[in-house]
């Protein structure tokens, strides 16, 4: 797959509320160019709601600024994945994985899909329908379906959070090779994801305000860090802490 570099992301909002409560505070954020950020923080603290209003699944407020470091729009550029894989029954993989061009009435590029599937282990399986793959070949589908728009912007909610430990594990090194050079924002639940995978970690804890994003120290190496690496063990037993104290 060709490398890309994605420009960086400047955020700005005010604080947001949903059902009169304020969720988030007012911030200014910036993911920096072709880098992965991991989003951690207490269950129900407000990381879905600041993927989702990134992603435009919730409306900005007319105060909101998302701002891409080349000065372009953000709509059109942003790819989601989520925990489940959404991948359509009655669609076999590789008209799942080139489901968006057909959505939006243009011709998919099969050479491309065909590199995917075969990059993330699916070779071979471009006929099957999701209900022959197990969860961790759908994760991988989904992944492909992902990358197929070679959108710039990835934003990943606990992609992998349905899937057994050694099948995480392996998506986490697969996702990380297949992402590089994109600015990804990924919430997740698990430290160790977020130390091998991330270039910066943020923590979201509660506030009088709505939630408020602290940065976190990471060991020195660049991803993907060894989940061995005793820099790593000491960041996680360190970001465990911080995560109980910030529920
Ligand atoms: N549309 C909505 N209307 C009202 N409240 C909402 C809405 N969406 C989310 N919330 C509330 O906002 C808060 C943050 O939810 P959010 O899903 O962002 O949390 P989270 O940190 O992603 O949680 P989890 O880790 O459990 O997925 C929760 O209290 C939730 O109930």
């Amino acid at each position: 797959m060709a490398a890309i570099v994605a420009p960086g992301l400047g955020v700005s909002l005010p604080v947001i509320r949903l059902g009169g409560r304020a969720i988030l505070d007012a911030c200014e954020l910036h993911f920096a160019a072709g880098q992965v950020t991991a989003l951690l923080g207490a269950s129900g603290v407000g990381k879905s709601t600041l993927l989702r209003l990134l992603a435009g699944l919730i409306p900005l407020p007319p105060e909101a600024r998302l701002l891409p470091d080349d000065g372009r729009p953000l709509a059109g550029r942003i790819a989601w994945m989520g925990q489940q894989d959404l991948l359509m029954p009655w669609l076999d993989l590789r008209a799942n994985v080139m489901l968006g061009a057909r959505l939006r009435g243009e011709r998919p590029d099969r050479a491309r899909a065909d590199r995917l599937i075969a990059a993330v282990g699916l070779a071979g399986r471009d006929t099957a329908r999701p209900a022959e793959l197990s969860g961790g070949m759908r994760q991988r589908a989904a992944l492909a379906r992902t990358l197929m728009d070679d959108r710039p912007f990835v934003l990943m909610d606990e992609p992998f959070s349905a899937v057994d430990a050694p099948t995480r594990h392996r998506l986490q090194g697969l996702a990380a090779e297949l992402l590089a050079g994109r600015t990804v924002l990924l919430v997740t639940h698990d430290p160790l994801e977020a130390l091998r995978m991330a270039h910066r970690i943020l923590v979201l804890r509660p506030g009088p305000g709505g939630a408020v994003a602290e940065e976190l120290p990471l060991p020195p190496t660049p991803p993907l860090r060894a989940a061995a690496d005793p820099a790593v063990l000491a960041a996680q037993a360190k970001l465990l802490e911080r995560l109980s104290e910030a529920a």
